[in-house]
This record gives C-alpha cells, structure tokens and sequence, in this order.
C-alpha cells in the first residue's frame, strides 16, 4: 500500500526539447555582460587554459564588449525580445503542433535563458520519461554540440530519477535539411527585385585551431555547401556560390575566408549583386540581422557593390518545420 502522503507522480511521457544558443535577456551591457560572462567562461568554447583566459576575459573583454554587443542586439532586439529566443519558441510551438498531444515539446538555451537544466527537470516533472534533446546546429562542434552535451550530463547528473535520452545527431548532410535550404533559398532569391551574380553562404567561424584538433565543423560546412551547389547549379543557373566564415572573435586564426573580407573583395573585382543566407544558423539572431544585414552591407557597398539582400534562416517557416519534423519523428521512432 502507498502511504496516504505519496505525490501523484506523471509518468508515460515522451519529450522532445529544441536547444539553441542562447542570448542576453535584454540588449543591455549588463545583460549582455552576464550571458558572455557565462558563454565565454565554457571551455568548449574558449579553449585557452583558464589561468591564462580569466584575466583577459574578466579584465577586459567583459569589460569593453557588452556595450559593443548590446548596441547590436539593440539593433535587431523585437516586442518578443531576442530575435534567437522568440524564433526557437516558434520553432518549438510549431513542431507541437506538427506532433500532437502525444508529444511534449518545448526550447531551452545553452546559455542564458531557460536553461537546460530547469527544461529537462519540468519535462520529467510534467511526465516525460523519455526526452529528445535537439541541439539545433546542423553542423557539429565542440563549442556548440559538444557544449549541449556537456550541459545535459551536468543535469542528469543532479538528478535522483533520470529519464532516458536521446540526443539528435548534427544534419549538415541530410537530405532533408538539404531539401529545405535549396527549396527556401531558391524561392528567396525568386522573390528579390535583382539576380544576384553571387550566393555567399555563410557559416559562423571557429578558431582554425579546432580544425587541426579534430573538430569536423569545417569539413560539416563544407559538405552542406557543396551537396547545397549541387542543388543550387540547377535551380539558380548563373548564379555563383561562395562559402565564407563570419564572426571572428579574439586574435587567434579563425577560419577562412572571412565573410567580410569576401564581401570587400567580390565587390572590388566587380560584383555589383549578391545574396547572403546562412545555413548553419536554425534561426536567424544578431549574427544574421546585425552582422550580415547591416554590418556586411556597408562593408559591401563600401567596395562598391550595389544590390545586397540577405535571406531568411529557415526559422519557424514550412520547409524548417518540415526537415525538423522529419528529424524528430525519426529519431523518436520506436518511442
Ligand atoms: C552556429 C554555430 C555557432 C558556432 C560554431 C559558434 C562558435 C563561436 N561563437 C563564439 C563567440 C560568439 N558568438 C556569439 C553569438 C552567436 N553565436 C552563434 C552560433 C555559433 N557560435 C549564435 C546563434 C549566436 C547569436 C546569439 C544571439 O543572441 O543572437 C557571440 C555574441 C555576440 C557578440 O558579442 O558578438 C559571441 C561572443 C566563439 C568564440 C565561437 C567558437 C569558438
Ligand atoms: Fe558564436
Ligand atoms: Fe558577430
């Protein structure tokens, strides 16, 4: 027999929790200071022997980039707040509504956020017993995968009653994530008002370092970018298609070429039109909409191009929803 005082206990259910970045939680230095201070503390990410990383961090990264960075996410922050955080909770409302009642769906950041911890734990609370965490990055790496990784073993490992995981394997080559991006990018660049001579496909950087190591982001880039071209030669005739790397951090070497050295140079030997999408970001954030909207079309202009658009990430749209869909019921089958 129970006793009496026994707690109703949910029990029986299967999850699925969306896992993106994160973000500040308002474009502030402050805010933006605490998610850094979090972001560039994680080992994945900076790979530098904290003895040597703290002071630098602490004395002066933490002190001199949250007002750059908050002047960014100012720039592009929305009435749903950071543009990263309101696309995921759409991608996870959508998803649910693509799943049905017999799966719970729901979104946590790496950083910041909700966490990680406090969505695996209210999923087991609301009786998931079976979850599949969903890193949505197509390409793997350690700073990004590896750190979801990381963060659902911490909080498995602080909890009494574990559910049973599963994790969703990177999809920089999967037919489906393929199919979406040529059907997106194609129909993007019918609706501009100019034929781009060039589509840059632009993927955030890492430290080339991390290529050397082991890391396969490079080559996961890479990949979707040359099964992308196959696609795209056919679709989008006349058109190029470049792979460049944005978003250079600190003074190491980071991979190469740089999106806005691509941009300078495309523009000075005589591009006059060109595109730019990024396919490794699920969800288009300050890297897309302040980066490459408004930083990359000065730099475009500057070296004298003429007509600049940037394309949508896939976000909460049909043919994302569709490839999430197809991902997630296959890695949930037999669940
Ligand atoms: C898509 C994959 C990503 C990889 C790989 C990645 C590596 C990486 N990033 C930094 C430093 C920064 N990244 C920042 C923002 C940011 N990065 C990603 C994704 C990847 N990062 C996203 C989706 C975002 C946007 C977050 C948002 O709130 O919109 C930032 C913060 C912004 C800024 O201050 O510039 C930093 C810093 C490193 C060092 C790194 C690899 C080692
Ligand atoms: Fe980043
Ligand atoms: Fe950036």
């Amino acid at each position: 027999m129970l006793p009496s005082d026994h707690p109703t206990i949910a029990t029986g259910g299967v999850g699925v929790l969306l896992v993106n970045l994160g973000t500040p939680d308002a474009p502030t230095p402050d805010a933006v200071r605490r998610y850094l201070a979090e972001f560039l503390s994680d080992r994945r990410v900076v790979e530098i022997p904290p003895i040597a990383w703290k002071p630098i961090l602490h004395g002066i990264i933490l002190r001199t980039r949250p007002a750059k960075s908050a002047h960014a996410y100012a720039q592009v922050w929305t009435d749903k707040g950071s543009p990263l955080a309101a696309i995921t909770a759409g991608q996870a409302e959508a998803l649910q509504a693509r799943l049905g009642d017999g799966v719970k769906v729901d979104w946590a950041m790496r950083y910041g956020n909700p966490s990680i911890p406090s969505k695996l734990q209210a999923m087991k609370d609301g009786g998931c017993e079976r979850i599949l965490v969903a890193p949505l990055y197509p390409q793997y790496s350690g700073a990004t995968t590896a750190s979801v990784m990381d963060s659902l073993s911490a909080a498995l490992g602080e909890m009494r009653w574990q559910p049973a995981v599963r994790t969703l394997p990177p999809y920089y080559d999967d037919a489906a994530y393929i199919d979406a991006l040529e059907e997106d990018l194609v129909a993007q660049v019918a609706a501009l008002d100019f034929v781009p001579e060039v589509l840059l496909l632009s993927y955030h950087g890492m430290p080339e370092r991390t290529l050397h190591l082991g890391d396969p982001y490079h080559c996961h880039c890479r990949k979707t970018s040359r099964l992308l071209l196959e696609r795209l030669q056919h679709r989008l005739p006349g058109v190029r298609v470049e792979t460049s790397f944005q978003s250079r951090f600190g003074r190491a070497k980071w991979l190469e070429p740089a999106t806005e050295t691509v941009l300078a140079a495309e523009a000075a030997s005589g591009t006059r039109r060109l595109a730019i999408a990024a396919p490794g970001f699920s969800a288009d954030c300050v890297e897309t909409l302040e980066e490459l909207a408004i930083r990359g079309r000065e730099v475009f202009a500057e070296a004298g191009g003429e007509r600049y658009a940037v394309l949508a990430c896939l976000n909460d749209r049909e043919p994302g929803m569709v490839m999430l869909e197809t991902l997630v019921r296959r890695e949930l089958g037999g669940w």
